[in-house]
């Protein structure tokens, strides 16, 4: 064999396992065929969050006019770009040498199985003893007439100029992320959905709020419709047209309706390897139905949220199988989502939803941050935080979910109370800064 573990796909799901795992001696090589570091260092996650930051700093400023700051300063798209460029291109540089300064061997090209031990890029073979499927998702394109004339995510994130006109399709976390990016530099942007509810993840009473908040800038919402075709226009606009005789006149039109994941382009056949349209079926040891064959991340079929970090535990689990360290099922800890959008809804463990729907099991505790001097330092108005209890469990903390621009550090936080199941005397003995939002959370957590 050529290798001793050989992964395909270089993005998280991979690399987080794979550097550790090479220190210990094992033989490794990463196939990929695109950017080294994956979706998120290149096209996801990173590059949106360095557009977004500018844009809360701004909202910020703005909630202090007449509080000691006088006067909003403007967003530059094409500064701001840049500025994007400067810290995401090498990361794909910085991807590959992080593999190789461990060891790895990095094989650039499209990987396709070739038989169970055996993957081919650019027509050369090369054996493993496992092989890790790690190659994660591409966006779902609608498949209607006129769907060349629509972008993507990735189109989105290297836009050299803002259009005037920018018409949004989906109601997910791309969506609105993008429609909350798009409003604030000065796009008239339209979210066109086929249902009436956006995030469907995330807390109803929360998306309305931020539902609200974006039709306050200007953003319109147009629910109920699902598009049926696209033209270009003389002048070069797009002409958008829908069921009853709907049309809609734009610049630019983001289908953002989803990820699918990349399997259909490996030859699983060769390898006999199982898979559907939500990704790479595995056992609870992340293991296929071919007994040497893995895979992690957005490529698996699960029902644990495609993220980031959810792909990087994947990726040490794997590797602390590898080691021999690790011989049961992967469990999973309470995962937390956020969505950035301004403010941002983040959320850990039972979800408010569903405590709400069930008082028989659970208490919700709303909190209002109206009235805490605290949050009120860069006054944020209508923020708010749940608190989950299980009732079946002592009251144990078992979930929480926050509104607010403050979310990500207050949901961080709470995280490890519900995760390491803290008692009061263990939360007693952890000393934080004063004043910060870690302080005022110890105090209020009622734990048992
Ligand atoms: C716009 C956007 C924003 C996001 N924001 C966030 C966020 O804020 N927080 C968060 O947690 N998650 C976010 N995500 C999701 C996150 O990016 C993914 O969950 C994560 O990248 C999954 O990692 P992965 O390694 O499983 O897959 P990927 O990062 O997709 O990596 C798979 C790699 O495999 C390669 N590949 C595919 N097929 C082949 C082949 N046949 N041969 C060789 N190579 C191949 C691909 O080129 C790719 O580099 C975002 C995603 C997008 C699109
Ligand atoms: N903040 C974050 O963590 C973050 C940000 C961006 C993306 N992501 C990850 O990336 C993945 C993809 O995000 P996304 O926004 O592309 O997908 P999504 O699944 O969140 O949203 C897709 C949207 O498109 C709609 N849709 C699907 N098919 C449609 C059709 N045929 N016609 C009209 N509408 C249709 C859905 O109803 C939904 O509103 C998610 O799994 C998410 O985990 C995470």
């Amino acid at each position: 064999m050529d290798f001793d573990v050989l992964y395909l796909g270089s993005g998280q799901a991979t690399w987080n396992g794979a550097v550790p795992l090479a220190k210990t001696g094992v033989k490794i090589a990463v196939v990929e065929e695109s950017q080294y570091g994956g979706v998120c260092s290149n096209k996801g996650c990173n590059a949106k969050i360095i557009l977004d930051k500018p844009i809360e700093l701004v909202e910020k400023i703005k909630a202090l006019q007449g509080r000691g700051i006088d006067g909003v300063p403007s967003l530059n798209w094409k500064d701001l770009m840049a500025h994007k460029h400067e810290l995401i291109v090498p990361q794909d540089e910085h991807g590959q040498s992080r593999l190789t300064n461990a060891g790895i061997t990095t094989i650039s090209g499209h990987a396709e199985f070739v038989d169970a031990h055996t993957v081919k890029v650019n027509g050369k073979n090369y054996t493993a003893d496992k092989i890790v499927i790690a190659t994660g998702m591409r966006p779902h394109r609608l498949d209607i007439p006129g769907k060349e004339l629509f972008h993507d995510s990735t189109d989105f994130l290297s836009l050299p100029d803002m259009p005037k006109h920018m018409t949004i399709l989906g109601g997910g976390f791309v969506a609105i992320e993008f429609a909350t990016i798009a409003n604030a530099v000065g796009a008239q942007v339209d979210v066109i959905t086929r249902s009436n509810r956006l995030l469907r993840q995330f807390p109803a009473q929360y998306v309305a709020e931020v539902q609200a908040e974006l039709k306050d800038r200007g953003v319109r919402f147009i629910p109920d419709m699902e598009i049926k075709s696209a033209e270009k226009q003389a002048d070069d606009s797009l002409k958008l047209v829908g069921p009853h005789e709907f049309t809609l006149e734009t610049d630019y039109v983001l289908d953002a309706t989803g990820r699918i994941p990349n399997h259909d382009q490996l030859n699983l056949e060769a390898a006999g390897v199982k898979a559907n349209a939500r990704g790479i079926i595995v056992n609870d040891n992340l293991q296929t139905n071919v007994a040497n064959i893995y895979a992690a991340g957005d490529a698996l079929d699960k029902t644990t949220p495609k993220l980031t970090p959810t792909a990087a535990f994947e990726s040490r689990y794997l590797a602390a199988k590898f080691m021999g360290k690790n011989k049961g099922p992967i469990k999973y800890p309470v995962i937390s989502e956020i969505v950035f959008t301004s403010p941002r809804i983040a959320q850990v463990g039972v979800k408010l939803d569903e405590a709400l729907a069930d008082n028989e099991r659970y208490e919700v505790e709303q909190v209002s941050y109206d009235g805490d001097w605290f949050r009120q330092v860069e006054n944020e108005n209508g923020a708010k935080l749940a608190l989950i209890f299980d009732k079946q469990a002592g009251k144990r903390l078992v979930g929480a979910a926050e509104l607010s621009h403050e979310a990500d550090n207050t949901i961080n936080a709470i995280l490890p109370y519900i995760q390491m199941k803290m008692t009061r005397e263990q939360l007693n003995d952890l000393v934080y800064l004063f004043p910060s939002i870690e302080y005022t959370l110890q105090r209020r957590l009622p734990l048992v």
